[in-house]
């Protein structure tokens, strides 16, 4: 029976639509009918009429209608074609756009409460060099050549706390050790250090005699045989270790050192094998490789075996590799090669290290599968807090936490609860007011989810805006305008050298490179030549090994976009600020993401972006990687970011003779943050291209949302995403149509390579995924749970290819 019909029967008091409605007269159930449909009616009028007061959509948009009400489904749009129903294609449809300002889901009041409104003081640095009077590096039982060089040299006057703990212990014994710290606290000079003082020692009966250039040490040269073996999970990692121990070594040429990695050329590495070499850096599938079908490589006299970032080794599947080298070294260790130097004081046995900032089931594995009888070894916290007493240490200390498990003490933590649509603004507005001023912010990185998200946001900052014509007139009297030549960039492609090699050009660019450009929108009049960079394991092994290389030498403030490729290990210097724009999938990962800035006792911060609702659980666990309550993490004011990063519009535009042009408007910041927004959205409407990678990055994000680890899925569940409003984080004006259809093709996950993927836990397969969200049927799972089939393939295919030992980084 139709609601219309049913009015009809009743008297109602005052008018029909009007707050006060008195149904008199037939069955209670007729009069409740009616009662509800005259409501649906009201609801109906409210939605129809333009809002006012604080939700108003802003004025541009108030002809536009909204589609994305949270209380109810989205309607699908049809943007580039006729309506969906309508036959006469000749009739343009109204354009759909959501405001950025109304419908929005609003962070808990709990979530609120724990924002701390004054800036606490940041704990004293713990990763930070010891005081030199305190500990200098001779006390350690390094010799005096090697201290001088040290200080002389690389500017290093006192090792870390993990540093004076590991140089100790491996020079005393050659028992097997895990050297476990926190990130930025020098773990790589911690078992450089005392292999290269060992090395040193080889031949000679007394290791109290200082080593120097013009008498070397005994006979030894790179024809002596190969003595060190470091394995890391990365190629950039690797080169990163061969750059440190190539410093190292400057004074000692008789002692070589080289990498083998996968995506360089076998027979170069061969060659170099052949000629010898002392200490040899490698990803293991290569070393595995090299193993089975290289004769000249010679591990008779390995006598170290370094395993760096462990839990990263065993994430991306090298446990069989390790294996095999491990049974390799065993067998061929002791056999004598026929014209080989015997050297004198070789050590019996073989001294396996194991580094990690993280102690997971990985680790424990990798363990069992390297060490025998290993001393653990950990940072002295008391003494690590330098320069505080030991009383501030004591106090600093968090109770019941192992201080390797947590963020480098000093390093300032912050979280922002945005909703969905405002995410790709909120990030803008954060970029902007971070680069505001020059000085205050030289390097940020940006983690992104998926390779494709990456590709999407760097070609979004990379492009100039195209404001409306009136608002970008410089003789706008709100206008301020500049010029400046653009300078031409000078091409170079050339293969990175190693840091041995000439001193870097800080200030050589590769604009060139399709991975690193200007980014008008995100410049300010004081920083007008900020640079973007992007980084993910899909791009080819040279670019990404210029692309870091520009981003590392860049003297300009940069902003580096990239997938969790960058997130271990990497020692990129002047980073001031992490983003975790797309969460974490561990809080393990959180910890080495952060971990990029706030090393070596430096300051630095970083804001992780959470969506409200489930997601705004992960502050407590941010809280407790930074120690507790000791920690420092403080909730920013997502509406506060906006205006600070919106109150000026700054925009560049190109003059027909190669000037730049840079007009500062100022005005309204939501209006100028939804202008911001809507050029986004047209570009991503009007260029196929864009509107392909806009999709493809969508598509691909909403996949590897479907992985975080199973402990935290709780909080991030694939299943309560809001498709629609998050597809405005992607400038989309809708969700792209095949998203929960269950084509389940983990494929084309846009490449959330296999390196970059999670190993999915034991016991994750048999998640109970629960029942699918009903009555939104624009959350994923909701409708026959196809996207929970696709999330459930996406894990499968992981699954399948991290048991293949498949890395981005080493198959090569
Ligand atoms: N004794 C020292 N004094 C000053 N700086 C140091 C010292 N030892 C190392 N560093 C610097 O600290 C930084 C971090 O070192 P390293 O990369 O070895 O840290 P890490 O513990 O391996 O970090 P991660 O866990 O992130 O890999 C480097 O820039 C290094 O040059």
């Amino acid at each position: 029976m139709a609601d219309n019909g049913m009015l009809m029967n009743f008297s109602i008091g005052e008018d029909s639509l009007g707050t006060k409605s008195v149904f008199k007269g037939g069955r209670w159930k007729d009069r409740l009918l009616a009662k509800k449909s005259l409501q649906r009616r009201k609801d109906k009028k409210i939605r129809d009429e333009p809002p006012t007061g604080s939700n108003a959509v802003p004025t541009k948009l108030r002809e536009t209608v909204s589609n994305d009400d949270v209380s109810r489904p989205a309607k699908r749009q049809k943007l580039d074609g006729a309506h969906p129903r309508s036959k006469d294609t000749t009739i343009k449809p109204k354009e759909v756009v959501s405001s950025l300002f109304t419908y929005n889901p609003k962070a808990k009041p709990s979530a609120a409460a724990q924002t701390q409104t004054e800036d606490a003081p940041a704990l004293k640095p713990s990763n930070a060099p010891l005081p030199a009077s305190a500990s200098p590096f001779t006390s350690l039982g390094l010799s005096p050549f090697l201290s001088t060089h040290l200080t002389q040299n690389l500017s290093l006057t006192a090792p870390t706390a993990i540093q004076k703990a590991a140089i100790t212990q491996l020079l005393k014994e050659d028992s097997d050790a895990f050297i476990q710290a926190e990130t930025g606290s020098g773990k790589t000079l911690a078992y450089l250090l005392p292999i290269l003082q060992r090395i040193l020692a080889l031949s000679k009966p007394s290791s109290e005699t200082p080593v120097n250039g013009a008498d070397k040490a005994g006979k030894l040269d790179r024809t002596s045989g190969l003595f060190a073996l470091i394995l890391a999970p990365t190629r950039e990692l690797t080169h990163q270790i061969s750059a440190v121990l190539t410093r190292l070594l400057r004074p000692l040429p008789w002692l070589v050192a080289g990498t083998v990695t996968g995506g360089a050329t076998k027979n170069h590495e061969k060659s170099r094998i052949r000629k010898g070499i002392s200490i040899l850096v490698a990803t293991p599938g290569r070393l595995a490789d090299h193993l089975e079908n290289t004769e000249v490589l010679d591990v008779s006299s390995v006598r170290w075996l370094v395993l760096d970032e462990g839990d990263r080794l065993m994430e991306l599947g090298f446990e069989e590799e390790i294996k095999g080298i491990v049974k390799k070294l065993e067998e061929r260790q002791g056999k004598k090669r026929m014209g080989r130097l015997n050297v004198v004081g070789l050590p019996e046995r073989r001294t396996t290290v194991l580094c990690s900032a993280t102690m997971k089931m990985g680790v424990q594995k990798l363990g069992e599968i390297s060490l025998k009888d290993a001393v653990h070894i950990k940072a002295d916290t008391e003494t690590s807090m330098s320069p505080t007493t030991n009383q501030d240490a004591a106090e600093q200390k968090p109770q019941g936490k192992e201080t390797a498990f947590l963020a480098p003490a000093q390093l300032k933590q912050s979280y922002i609860v945005v909703p969905p649509k405002q995410r790709l603004v909120t990030l803008a507005a954060l970029l902007k007011r971070t680069f505001a001023r020059k000085v205050s912010v030289m390097k940020a990185i940006v983690f992104l989810s998926c390779a494709d998200s990456v590709d999407f946001h760097f070609q979004v900052f990379a492009r100039k805006e195209v404001l409306p014509p009136k608002e970008t007139t410089p003789s706008d009297q709100n206008s301020k305008s500049y010029q400046r030549t653009r300078k031409p960039e000078k091409q170079d492609t050339s293969p990175p050298k190693e840091e041995s090699a000439a001193e870097p050009n800080p200030t050589k660019r590769k604009l060139d490179l399709p991975t690193i450009s200007p980014t008008p929108t995100l410049s300010s009049a004081s920083n007008p030549s900020l640079m973007i960079h992007k980084l993910h394991g899909s791009l080819e092994q040279k670019l990404r090994t210029a692309t870091l290389q520009s981003f590392t030498r860049s003297i300009d403030p940069s902003i580096l976009l990239c997938t969790d490729v960058a997130s271990r290990g990497l020692d990129l210097p002047n980073i001031d600020l992490v983003i975790e724009y797309d969460p974490p999938f561990s809080s393990d990962d959180h910890l080495h993401r952060v971990g990029r800035t706030a090393r070596a006792g430096k300051e630095g911060r970083a804001c992780c972006f959470l969506m409200p609702g489930p997601e705004e659980g992960y502050i407590s666990i941010l809280k407790s990687c930074a120690g507790g309550e000791l920690g420092w993490v403080k909730g920013e004011d997502a509406e506060n970011v906006l205006k600070k990063g919106f109150e000026n519009q700054i925009t560049h535009n190109t003059t027909k003779d190669n000037k730049d042009v840079l007009t500062i408007q100022e005005g309204k910041w939501d209006d100028r943050a939804t202008d911001w927004q809507l050029d986004v959205e047209r570009w991503v409407i009007d260029d196929k291209r864009a509107g392909e990678l806009a999709r493809k990055a969508f598509t691909s994000h909403v996949r590897a949302y479907a992985t975080h680890v199973v402990a935290e899925r709780g909080i991030f569940d694939v299943k309560g995403l809001h498709l629609g409003h998050l597809a405005k984080a992607f400038a989309l004006r809708e969700r792209p149509g095949h998203m929960g259809r269950g084509n389940g093709n983990a494929n084309t996950n846009g490449r959330r390579h296999q390196g970059e993927r999670r190993r999915v836990s034991e016991g994750e397969a048999n998640r109970n995924d629960g029942k699918a969200q009903r009555g939104d049927d624009d959350r994923l799972g909701a409708g026959g749970d196809e996207g929970q089939d696709a999330a459930r393939k996406m894990r499968k295919k992981m699954r399948e290819q991290a048991a293949a030992g498949a890395s981005e980084f080493n198959i090569g």
